[in-house]
């Protein structure tokens, strides 16, 4: 298969935090969500392949390239909506994309009118004037309007209402149906990735903790719940837990061998994105 981006053994250390060893990678056509508690990487990783940071160590590929070495013919193929504006905001928003097409050699004019259309927004309007949600929109309508093969998008939904939300999120969907672009989008609204992110890497205090298909994720891994006895006593199997006076919960992968000890005794429960991150964000602080 094709890959689009592959991240081996990328570190980057800033004083107090440091991206630890990370790797993972993106195939052509499918949508990966970012996702991981405040501060454990994300912006960092999505900054690297972006080369807005320069990292220690390790290697940046994007569509097969050194995401250094060859920076403009890889920018040029990526639509990037960064979590703040990078747009002057005194100017217009019709004069914003004149000024930026001629570095896209595919930027299309009718494609962008199209969007700002379906996303409501006026050409004529400057930026400043617009509310931060619009902003957004208006980052993923300069993302979009030089056809990219990578959408990278750190946090674009957060700022967005419900409705837009779920247009934006079936609009990539359309857009990768073709099977030639791919997204990588970071996100803590986890039902958004549900929704449709086919991979998920899971960062945490610097590190890839989990990166697979969001199937095989969901089919992995089980919430099991039962007494404070059979957690404790199974403590080594859980991923982690937590007890209170009622009973235990846990994370577990290999869940079918409690399945098999303790068939009436346990209840075991498909773990959603949130769960798996609260459980693996938790894991050095076990509370039994
Ligand atoms: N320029 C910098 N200098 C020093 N430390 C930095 C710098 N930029 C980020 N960091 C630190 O790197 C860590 C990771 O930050 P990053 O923004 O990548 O996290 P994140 O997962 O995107 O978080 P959030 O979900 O809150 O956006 C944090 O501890 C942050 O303080």
């Amino acid at each position: 298969m094709d890959k689009i981006l592959e991240l081996e053994n990328v570190t980057k250390e800033y004083k107090n935090f440091k991206l630890d060893n990370i790797s993972f990678s993106l195939e052509k056509g499918y949508i990966m969500g970012l996702v991981g508690p405040n501060g454990s990487g994300k912006t960092t990783t999505i900054k690297l392949i972006m080369n807005l940071l320069s990292k220690n160590s390790g290697e940046i590929k994007v569509f097969g390239l050194d995401n250094s070495l060859d920076e403009k013919a890889i920018k040029e193929r990526i639509g990037f909506v960064y979590d703040d504006n990078i747009y002057p905001l005194g100017l217009k928003l019709s004069k914003i994309a004149l000024l930026i097409a001629p570095f896209y050699k595919t930027w299309n004019q009718e494609l962008f009118n199209q969007y700002m259309k379906k996303f409501q927004l006026d050409p004529q309007s400057s930026l400043e004037k617009l509310s931060k949600g619009m902003k957004t929109k208006f980052a993923i309508v300069m993302a979009l309007s030089h056809k990219p093969d990578l959408i990278i998008m750190d946090e674009p939904t957060s700022g967005l209402d419900p409705i837009f939300r779920r247009e934006l999120l079936e609009m990539l969907q359309e857009i990768i149906e073709d099977g030639n672009c791919s997204v990588l989008f970071s996100s803590h609204i986890t039902s958004d990735l549900e929704k449709i992110a086919d991979y998920i890497t899971f960062m945490d205090k610097g590190r890839v903790v989990l990166s697979d298909t969001y199937v095989n994720i969901v089919e992995n891994y089980r919430l099991v719940k039962a007494s404070e006895e059979i957690i404790k006593k199974e403590r080594n199997k859980f991923l982690s837990y937590r007890c209170n006076s009622f009973g235990g919960e846990g994370l577990c992968k290999n869940w079918h061998s409690l399945q098999n000890e303790y068939p009436d005794k346990i209840v075991l429960e498909k773990p959603t994105i949130e769960d798996i991150m609260y459980y693996i964000s938790k894991r050095e602080e076990v509370e039994c």
